[in-house]
């Protein structure tokens, strides 16, 4: 397992509807995200950002391709095996945080261990509650908490059962430009200091510069990557792409 890719697309092709009504979303995307990295996916509205994440989190079925998760097609799996494997080697982290209002902080970062009926492993959860900064929060509710603070708990909830991948969604959509800036500098050490995986789906350039590569979609297919992204090319690339 340890030598496997943590996530890999391989013409990955999905289509929406059928006949005159259908709609390519995703046609043969194929790519490989190795352990370790922070990559960011950009492209136009409608390019297929969505439905990318989607797929790789096996929301969604692609049409056809495969998906493997840290060397597991996802493709053969039955609906209950899909579903522990999306709560146990897949972390998200949403634009709108998503936490349990009536939980504390401690209980929304421990809930998907409760879900997957397992125990907390005692050093790498003290790990990942100080790592995002909030071990001196546990008893508070959401409600209690900044967006950025909330979104750190996000964070910690998503990395608590060390997943392959953690998969995130315009995690930054909802905040003001220095909290953002914190939270892409937590999202860069979860992966360079705790040798996590994260894929970031995101319209900001800015974002997509705190990323270690940026891959670019337009029209469903695979239009580029930029390693070491900075705000400037990125934004240079989306241009040349189209209305974004
Ligand atoms: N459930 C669906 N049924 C039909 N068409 C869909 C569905 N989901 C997405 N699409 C279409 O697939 C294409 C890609 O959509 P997707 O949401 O993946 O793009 P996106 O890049 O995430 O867009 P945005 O940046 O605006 O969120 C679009 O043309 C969209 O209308």
């Amino acid at each position: 397992m340890t030598t496997a890719h943590a996530l890999e697309l391989s013409a990955v092709r999905k289509v929406y509807g059928s006949g005159d009504g259908a709609v390519t979303a995703l046609d043969g995307v194929s790519v490989t995200v190795e352990r370790g990295t922070f990559t960011a996916v950009m492209g136009p509205s409608g390019s297929g950002k969505s439905t990318f994440l989607h797929c790789a989190a096996g929301l969604d079925r692609p049409t056809s391709g495969r998906v493997l998760l840290g060397g597991t097609e996802i493709g053969g799996l039955k609906e209950g095996e899909l579903t522990r494997l999306r709560r146990t080697r897949i972390g998200f982290v949403f634009q709108a945080y998503n936490l349990m209002p009536s939980l504390n902080v401690l209980q929304n970062i421990t809930l998907p261990l409760r879900l997957a009926g397992r125990k907390p492993d005692p050093r790498w959860l003290r790990e990942v509650v100080e790592g995002v900064g909030m071990a001196n929060r546990l008893e508070h509710r959401p409600a209690e908490l900044s967006g950025g603070q909330q979104q750190r708990v996000a964070i910690a909830r998503a990395l608590v059962t060390r997943p392959d991948v953690v998969l995130a969604d315009e995690p930054t959509g909802a905040l003001d430009t220095r909290t953002a800036r914190q939270v892409l500098d937590l999202l860069r050490a979860v992966v360079e200091g705790m040798g996590q995986t994260v894929l970031m789906v995101t319209h900001d350039p800015v974002a997509a510069s705190a990323a270690h590569g940026a891959l670019f979609l337009a029209d469903g297919r695979l239009a580029g990557h930029l390693p070491h992204p900075t705000p400037e090319r990125v934004a240079e690339r989306m241009t040349h792409l189209g209305e974004w």
